[in-house]
């Protein structure tokens, strides 16, 4: 026994429906083991957290269900999807259904903010040149940027709105995933607090499941509905951030009991 809380399944669980599941998943790079018979349900309408120290295979994690990097064993479903073995139609439906924002908004650097968010639409949709204009920049109000950015290229907005251009791209098929690597990593604390409020509203009006890797604890508190904490190659706890306080582990307990943890807290309790 190492103090923390077996994986459990309550009656809650089973009522829920799992829309990402992660099975037993292992992930290697050389002689490095990142992850070791990981596992993870995500829940259907949950902003789920996903936190750990630098290193702990968050980023990995993420662009294994995705099917970005290549687990040396284990199985992801994605709505039912076998993402690592599916069929390559199984393949293209899925990547429909979810949406991706990386770390530093990865747009194309060639492209128009509006070009970058029909992208997905050119490649998956079988519509009009108009009609895939006006659902552009449908998106790209729907995440807050004045339509005047749809001409811009990505070199000419500031951080934070490269990350909404990023959001809008990942909005772009009407995705019921949305994935998002450190949103707010860069941003200075009013432009942060205004993506976490963005992304709570779209949540609920969109009605999006969202796997949030993240290390801000501001936005832990703002939105997040569970935390999932990876350590020692898995996820070493999950459950609302509530409960996190008292898991017996070191870097769990530095982390969510921190003197940051606290007014973190504090600011969630006030919002
Ligand atoms: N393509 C790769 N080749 C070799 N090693 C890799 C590769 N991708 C990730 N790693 C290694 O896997 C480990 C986990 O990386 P990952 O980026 O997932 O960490 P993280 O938890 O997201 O960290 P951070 O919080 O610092 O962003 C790191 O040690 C990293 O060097």
């Amino acid at each position: 026994m190492d103090g923390t809380p077996a994986p459990r399944t309550t009656q809650a669980d089973a009522e829920r429906e799992a829309v990402i599941r992660v099975r037993g998943l292992t992930n290697r790079f050389g002689p490095q083991v990142v992850h070791e018979n990981l596992d993870l349900d995500v829940w259907r309408g949950e902003v789920l957290g996903v936190v750990g120290g630098s290193g702990t295979g968050k980023s990995v994690l993420m662009r294994s269900i995705v099917g970005l990097n290549k687990p040396a064993a284990g199985s992801i479903e994605v709505l039912g999807v076998d993402v690592l073995n599916g069929t390559e139609a199984d393949r293209r439906r899925i990547e429909k259904s979810w949406g991706v924002a990386f770390q530093y908004g990865a747009l194309f650097s060639s492209l128009t903010v509006l070009q970058n968010v029909l992208a997905p639409m050119r490649e998956h949709l079988k519509i009009s040149e108009r009609l895939m204009q006006e659902l552009g920049e449908l998106k790209i109000s729907l995440v807050g940027l004045p339509l005047t950015s749809c001409s811009k290229f990505p070199s000419e907005l500031s951080g934070g709105m490269r990350k909404r251009a990023a959001l809008a791209r990942a909005l772009a098929l009407d995705p019921e995933i949305v994935f998002l690597d450190e949103p707010t990593a860069g941003l200075d604390p009013i432009g942060a607090a205004a993506y976490d409020d963005l992304i709570g509203e779209l949540q609920r009006a969109l009605g999006l499941t969202v796997f949030m890797v993240t290390h801000d604890l501001d936005s832990l508190y703002a939105i997040c509905d569970r935390v999932a904490v990876l350590a020692e190659k898995r996820v070493l706890v999950e459950g609302p951030i509530e409960d996190m306080a008292s898991v017996d582990h070191p870097w769990v307990r530095e982390y969510f009991t921190g003197p940051r943890a606290r007014a973190a807290s504090e600011k969630g309790r006030s919002t």
